[in-house]
């Protein structure tokens, strides 16, 4: 069992993650086509026309999915692991065998690009936020992300499988910080990308404001804390 493995193989859950493949697949060779103008609107009305039935079908969004496992810190539909998201890697983030934190492999696609070739900028600071948080919550920290600092070393390439780590580095009351890196997974030793993040465990009072009407889907009502069994 993983990080950010999903808890049941469940009819729906396979039907979600099978649909977020799709998706990935298509924003991926939306972005790598050389297709003509008239295969590309024949593409978009043919996305338009699959959309439109689960469009109308919409799940108000201070409810969970059904999918979703709070209490082990699974999210479907989250922008970086979740294996239901168009957007996601998805990072299959697991426990760094080598020592205390967090670790996950993947290679980068098209959809991601900033400088020609490489990863967007922006994209290494979301995937360590992720990264970060995860290692937070594999230690019993969950929080709220208060800061990230990201260093870019050396740009990111794309298509080559890179190795993204985090892990705790000090805790101080609410306060979880927690380091990371970016590297080729054939160089784990030279970091492209360094980030330091520092989490903060709302008060329950805040918690409980912030995540009041979250309910899930079976109608419990939501602490926002996950990760805690
Ligand atoms: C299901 C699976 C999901 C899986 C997902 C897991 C990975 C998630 C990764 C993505 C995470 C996000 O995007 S989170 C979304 C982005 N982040 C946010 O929106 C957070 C916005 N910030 C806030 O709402 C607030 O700052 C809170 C709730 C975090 C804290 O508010 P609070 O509870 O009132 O606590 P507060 O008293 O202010 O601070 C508590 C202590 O932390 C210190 N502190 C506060 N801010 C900072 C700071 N920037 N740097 C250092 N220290 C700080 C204070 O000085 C204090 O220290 P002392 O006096 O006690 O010494």
């Amino acid at each position: 069992m993983t990080a950010t493995e999903p808890a049941t193989g469940t009819d729906l859950l396979d039907a979600v993650a099978d649909l977020g493949a799709a998706l990935r697949q298509s924003l991926e060779a939306s972005t790598s086509t050389t297709a003509s103008a008239a295969q590309l609107r024949e593409a978009a009305a043919g996305i338009r026309a699959a959309t439109a039935p689960l469009a109308a079908l919409p799940r108000p969004y201070d409810k969970l999915p059904a999918v979703d496992d709070m209490a082990r810190a699974v999210r479907v539909f989250n922008p970086v692991v979740g294996v239901g998201s168009g957007v996601a890697v998805p990072l299959d983030l697991r426990p760094d065998p080598a020592g205390g934190g967090v670790v996950a492999r993947a290679a980068l696609g098209q959809r991601y690009e900033g400088p020609p070739t490489f990863l967007h900028g922006g994209i290494s600071a979301l995937l360590m936020d992720q990264v970060l948080g995860h290692a937070a919550i594999a230690a019993n920290r969950w929080g709220m992300t208060v800061g990230l600092d990201v260093r870019y070393r050396r740009p990111v390439p794309l298509h080559v499988t890179v190795r993204l780590a985090g892990r705790v580095a000090a805790i101080d009351g609410r306060r979880t910080t927690v380091v990371g890196t970016i590297a080729a997974d054939d160089a784990p030793d030279v970091a492209l990308v360094e980030a330091t993040a520092v989490f903060v465990s709302p008060s329950p009072e805040v918690a409980a404001r912030y995540f009041a009407g979250v309910r899930t889907a079976s109608g419990e009502q939501v602490s926002g804390r996950v990760g805690t069994g």
